[in-house]
């Protein structure tokens, strides 16, 4: 292996979906069967030492891609030279808790580690944030990394636009792999807007494919919507598994890039399109090329529509506003 191996730093690495997204890493699904990783890993002292065990379990697994795995309690320390910064650990949501009970929680996580990205990724670092509330945790990392791009920071909503495609295939008939186009707007929450008005099915309309307002308005946008708490609730745990695969999937589309004439959902940071506050890091549709990503421009968005996104991100301007006054950004 010539190549230099790739900086992956992965924060939580001993929780659930840590356990579930390393050995993904490791075997070369986040990258490609031909990019060497390097592993940083960052937990809480208390759980180095089972991140210690995940890290002889990746030794045992000898994967040909993987150049080391180290593992650090200290910020700074894991985010030295990162290419890619996987921000994992946080507190999840219990039963009946909310997600707005957790951002002065996980607010305190996300600000002094947007300081150490700030200090010592590298150039090129990406941010992905899965930790809830993402979207607004997001914000306050890359609000503490004044000196990189605000555009590489990331939240996850890849996991509400799959469950959203699985959702819609069941319902046409069809595979996954037959649609294209569908959009979560605003935030990884209840309040998120899963939009099939520009989606299509085997290349039709895929609102008017499936012609059932009623399923799209009571069944279709509360199922994906509601679906972390379902899998609470069902599991009594968050997602894991499904989440560190949409994670790889967000990964692997921003770096390797968009199919022709699809588009992925990714929550970055607004331009202001769509009438969503510049500043806010909300879903829209992007697509992605040569590791950058771009807002899909000129959908037409009518009022039922409209409504819905304006709805998700007031949310998000109110996560906003909560952490100011907590002094978070
Ligand atoms: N965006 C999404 O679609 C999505 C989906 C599922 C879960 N999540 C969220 O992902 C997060 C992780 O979920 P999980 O099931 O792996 O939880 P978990 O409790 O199993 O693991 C979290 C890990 O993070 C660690 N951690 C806590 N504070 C840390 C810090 N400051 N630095 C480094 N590590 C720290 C904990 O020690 C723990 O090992 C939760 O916030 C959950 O709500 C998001
Ligand atoms: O909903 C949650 O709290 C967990 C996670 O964000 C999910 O969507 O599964």
């Amino acid at each position: 292996m010539t190549r230099t191996p790739v900086t992956v730093t992965v924060t939580g690495a001993a929780g659930q979906i840590g356990y579930a997204l390393l050995f993904r890493i490791a075997s070369g699904q986040l990258l490609g069967p031909d990019v060497p990783v390097r592993l940083r890993l960052l937990e809480i002292p208390q759980a180095v030492k089972a991140a210690e065990g995940t890290a002889m379990e990746l030794d045992d697994c000898a994967f040909p891609l993987l150049s080391g795995t180290d593992i650090f309690d200290d910020p700074i320390r894991a985010f030295a030279g990162a290419n890619l910064a996987l921000l994992v650990g946080a507190r999840p949501r219990t039963k009946g808790m909310e997600r707005g009970d957790l951002l002065e929680a996980n607010g305190g996580i996300f600000k002094p580690q947007g300081e150490a990205i700030n200090a010592g990724a590298a150039d090129d670092v990406k941010v992905l944030v899965v930790g809830n509330p993402a979207n607004t945790n997001a914000l306050i990392a890359q609000r503490h990394a004044p000196d990189v791009p605000a555009e590489r920071f990331t939240a996850m909503t890849r996991l509400d636009h799959n469950r959203a495609l699985a959702q819609l295939a069941t319902k046409a008939g069809v595979s996954v792999a037959d649609i294209r186009r569908l959009t979560i707007w605003g935030n990884h929450s209840a309040t998120q807007y899963p939009d099939v008005f520009h989606a299509e099915i085997a290349g039709k309309n895929a609102a008017e494919t499936v012609n059932d307002q009623s399923w799209l308005e009571n069944d279709f946008i509360p199922t994906v919507a509601k679906r972390g708490a379902a899998i609470i609730e069902a599991r009594g745990a968050s997602s894991a598994a499904s989440a560190a695969s949409a994670a790889v999937d967000h990964v692997h589309t921003w770096v390797n890039g968009t199919a022709d004439g699809d588009w992925t959902s990714m929550a970055v940071v607004s331009d202001g399109s769509y009438g969503v506050p510049e500043g806010l890091i909300s879903s829209f549709p992007v697509t992605t090329k040569d590791g950058a990503w771009e807002i899909v421009q000129g959908l037409e968005i009518d009022d039922f529509s409209r409504g819905r996104i304006d709805a998700s991100v007031a949310e998000l301007a109110e996560e906003r506003e909560a952490v100011r006054k907590l002094g978070l950004i």
